[in-house]
């Protein structure tokens, strides 16, 4: 069968373990015998283990014995990890008195599949195997999704990515349960929810975990129509990217920001706070409410002035790309939003990326200044100055800063 040989491989070649390294009865757990199983490939490897006693020794031994890294994950429920470059090893002590018990505590059904590496023979007491045949996720049990309620959510996760429905009568029961999700620690809540946002195989979930009240919980003001809105977004950055000169390709993270600007809070302030909430980093949280801050010109985009035009270059810096999309999404024109972005990607535009005559310096020594916040304001209109046409040489922007005194 070649799932046995998917997983004699990853443990011989990819890792290059002898089998005879690992204790008899250590078993292989969890995603790699449910990808094996499908022929599913990654290119970071973890592989979990299964064993009665002494997880943390033996792992401790084959991390010696292979010259790997090795950490202790939780001394009190044993979990250790071995680290290769290849990907990772972790050896847990099995929950409770047996490997079936251990299996019956788990989330879904295609994740509680065992594989003995000696016997090659394939465990499974709950019917994962048929359920893999189905393409279906069907939990454990309702209290399993209880115990871990971060559970609900990987569901919708575990759907995308492996492109599977989750079982009816399980997604009633996490419709049921879908207020527990609060209670998770908002980290692991926001590893789930960035797998739906970062590409399009998210998107009909990440739709469905909010239908059905998983994400209100930390967005609270998510409506059908933005929803819509995220669900364009690959769409448009498409469009975008067909349009460009140059070979332009929007990054996952950036498409990730883009849909995060769209389902926030319009209120600025809540926004925020939705973010805090959710762990994301302070430059994730300013990237999302720049783009969102510098959109209010582009609503009529037939008075958008080169001193606009300026300031959105300014604010939105590198994460101008995520402010084309988001733009693009909320329904600006398109013919704006791409020559803007044609611009901002064409180095040598004055005015995405101007060019200054004047320094702070130079309006100090010629125009005997004191430093202030007034040099600041002076530089940024003889910038403007210059974009618009009006001064071209240093001589000259000396003297439109002097007139402006
Ligand atoms: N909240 C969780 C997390 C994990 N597991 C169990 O631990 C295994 C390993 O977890 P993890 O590596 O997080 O997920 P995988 O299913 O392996 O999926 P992938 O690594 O591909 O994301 C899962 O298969 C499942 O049996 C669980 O029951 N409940
Ligand atoms: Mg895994």
């Amino acid at each position: 069968m070649s799932c046995q040989k998917n997983l004699d491989s990853l443990v011989k070649e990819v890792f290059a373990i002898n089998q005879q390294e690992l204790p008899e009865n250590a078993y292989l757990v969890g995603g790699a015998v449910r990808d094996a199983l499908l022929n599913r490939q990654k290119d970071y490897i973890d592989l979990d283990f299964v064993v009665p006693e002494k997880a943390i020794e033996i792992a401790q031994t084959i991390a010696h014995h292979y010259k790997a890294g090795f950490v202790v994950l939780d001394a009190v429920r044993q979990i250790a990890r071995v680290v290769f470059p290849q990907g990772t090893l972790d050896f847990a002590q099995q929950e409770g008195e047996s490997l079936e018990i251990d299996l019956k505590r788990r989330d879904f059904t295609v994740n509680a599949l065992a594989y003995n590496l000696h016997t090659q023979e394939i465990f499974d007491p709950l019917g994962g195997l048929k359920d893999l045949g189905c393409q279906s996720l069907r939990m454990i049990s309702r209290e399993n999704l209880q115990d871990d309620p971060l559970r609900l959510l990987r569901a919708y996760r575990q759907a995308a990515q492996l492109d599977f429905e989750i079982e009816p009568h399980t997604r009633a029961t996490i419709r049921s349960l879908a207020p527990l999700l609060r209670r998770v620690a908002a980290e692991r809540v926001q590893s789930e929810l960035n797998y739906l946002l970062l590409n399009s195989r998210g998107n009909k979930w990440l739709k469905s975990a909010w239908e059905d009240g998983l994400l209100s919980l930390w967005l609270r003001r998510i409506t059908p129509a933005k929803m819509e809105r995220v669900m364009g977004v690959e769409a448009a950055a498409g469009f975008l990217e067909s349009l460009l000169p140059e070979k332009f390709i929007f990054s996952p993270s950036q498409l990730q920001l883009t849909k995060l600007a769209l389902l926030v809070s319009d209120i600025l302030a809540e926004a925020e706070k939705e973010l805090i909430d959710l762990k994301y980093s302070r430059g994730e949280i300013r990237t999302v409410i720049t783009v969102i801050k510098c959109l209010p010109p582009l609503k009529e985009p037939d008075n958008l002035s080169l001193r606009e035009q300026y300031f959105i270059y300014l604010n939105t810096g590198k994460v101008f790309p995520v402010f084309a999309l988001f733009a693009l999404s909320m329904g600006i024109n398109k013919n704006i939003v791409a020559s803007l972005l044609t611009s901002y990607l064409d180095p040598d535009n004055i005015i995405a990326h101007p060019r200054p005559l004047l320094r702070g310096d130079d309006l100090i020594n010629h125009l005997h200044l004191k430093p202030s916040p007034i040099i600041g304001k002076l530089l940024t209109e003889v910038q403007i100055a210059q974009i618009e046409g009006k001064v071209t040489v240093f001589q000259e922007a000396i003297d439109f800063a002097k007139k402006l005194l």
